[in-house]
């Protein structure tokens, strides 16, 4: 008789798994997107480093603003330096991104004057400093930019090339490796010869779920429902990858060969089998030499919430970016009873109106763990605990938002 845990006790068992790897690599700045920066970023300039005119117009002294006219002595483009300085009565017609003249504090915009000859006459009149770019305005030096377990964004790769650097060390991501195994399931393209056999869809689900989640994926395919074959498969992917994933054979079924082989083939210590959770019950996890293998069920919605809510998590543990799934506050507009005694997570629409999340079950199918189509287009999970009332139309509700997953 297996021992059923609840839904937070197996959350908390996976949380305490102490994870001692954590290697770095260094990357070209482009191609560190998404990933978690290893150390502090910090400014080794002033930016802009000298005051910088943000205008196209003249230099000019403030004190001189009241003044009939004023000479133009030279021009000052962006990428050069002028040698001479403003003084009183002379500006220099200065560009948007050239750095001040010497002697100028303040920059009067071409549309502010008239041009008489070589002469300004100022038509409209600005406060001190109008248009310069103090020394220091975007960041400081010493300053840290960006800290160490921050996950790079385009604005990152932006600020790490204005300050000239080219590469930067990441944390190296973890690997997860992906099988589906049943005798019954076919992959892309294999020629179906009876008609009880399907198609594969959990293990590339899972793959793109991993990879776009923060983990490099190894694709191991499909195994039949054979005890050496699962051991030859599971036993390589332990070699290569720091989380194995499976889906299907640990629940009941004669054939259900997974959970024999982590037990009484690989001998791995099994951290829990079965959680009080809808969909995903039979669930399994084990250690086996410092690696992880989450054992899911083979349904596809059951597969595919599981790995959201165990696999996900452990990806992030490896990553130590303080990522977390999106579990948010929604307002539901049925009545939703809880149906049995476990934590249940049931797909829904979410759409985001007058500034709170709103959730439906218009056009969602009714019926077993198999069904993935009711997590096309907007879905979240409604999240229901195993001791909670049931729901009134018009609750606050707990909902996991899956397309912030990717
Ligand atoms: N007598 C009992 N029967 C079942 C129980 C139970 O407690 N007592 N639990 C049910 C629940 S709940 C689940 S979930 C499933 C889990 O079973 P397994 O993990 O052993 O999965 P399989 O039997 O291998 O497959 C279940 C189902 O999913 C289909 N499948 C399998 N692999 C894939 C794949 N890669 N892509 C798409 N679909 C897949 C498979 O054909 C089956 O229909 O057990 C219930 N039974
Ligand atoms: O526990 Mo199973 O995954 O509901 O269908």
């Amino acid at each position: 008789m297996r021992n059923f845990i609840s839904y937070e006790k197996s959350i908390e068992i996976l949380n305490n798994i102490s994870i001692n790897k954590q290697s770095t690599e260094k990357l070209f700045i482009t191609n560190t997107i998404g990933r978690v920066i290893a150390k502090d970023i910090i400014a080794d300039h002033n930016s802009p480093e000298f005051p910088t005119s943000a205008m196209d117009g003249y230099a000019i002294r403030y004190e001189d603003l009241n003044s009939n006219l004023i000479e133009i002595i030279d021009k000052n483009p962006a990428g050069s330096i002028v040698e001479k300085e403003v003084s009183n009565g002379v500006c220099i017609k200065t560009f948007t991104g050239s750095l001040m003249p010497k002697g100028s504090d303040t920059l009067i915009p071409i549309e502010n004057v008239e041009v008489l000859d070589n002469k300004i006459k100022i038509i409209n009149k600005v406060p001190f400093g109008f248009a310069v770019r103090e020394i220091g305005e975007n960041y400081k030096k010493d300053e840290i930019l960006i800290k160490k377990g921050t996950i790079v964004g385009f604005a990152e790769i932006g600020v790490l090339a204005s300050l000239n650097i080219s590469q930067i060390e990441v944390i190296v991501n973890p690997t997860v490796a992906i099988a589906s195994t049943g005798t019954e399931v076919l992959d892309l393209g294999e020629v179906q010869t009876n008609a009880s056999q399907i198609r594969s869809s959990n293990h590339l689900t899972l793959e793109v779920l991993c990879k776009s989640n923060g983990a490099n994926t190894l694709q191991m395919g499909i195994v039949k429902d054979d005890i050496d074959s699962i051991t030859n498969l599971l036993e390589m992917a332990l070699q290569k990858a720091d989380i194995v994933v499976t889906t299907g054979g640990v629940s009941v079924g004669d054939y259900d060969f997974v959970q024999d082989v982590i037990k009484d083939k690989l001998k791995a210590e099994v951290l829990f089998h079965g959680v009080t959770v809808k969909p995903g019950m039979h669930i399994l996890a084990a250690l086996k030499d410092g690696k992880i293998i989450i054992a899911l069920p083979g349904f596809a919605y059951s597969s595919t919430v599981c790995a959201i809510l165990y696999v996900l998590p452990l990806i992030y543990k490896f990553r130590k970016a303080n990522e977390s799934l999106p579990i948010v506050k929604a307002r539901i507009n049925q009545n939703f009873p809880r149906k049995m005694s476990k934590t249940i997570f049931t797909a829904c629409n979410v759409e985001y109106i007058n500034g709170e999340y709103t959730i439906n079950f218009d056009g969602k199918r009714q019926g077993t763990s198999a069904i993935l189509t009711n997590m096309l287009e907007s879905p979240a999970l409604l999240i229901q605990k195993n001791d909670s009332d049931d729901i009134k139309s018009g609750d606050l509700v707990d909902i996991l938002l899956l397309n912030n997953l990717k």
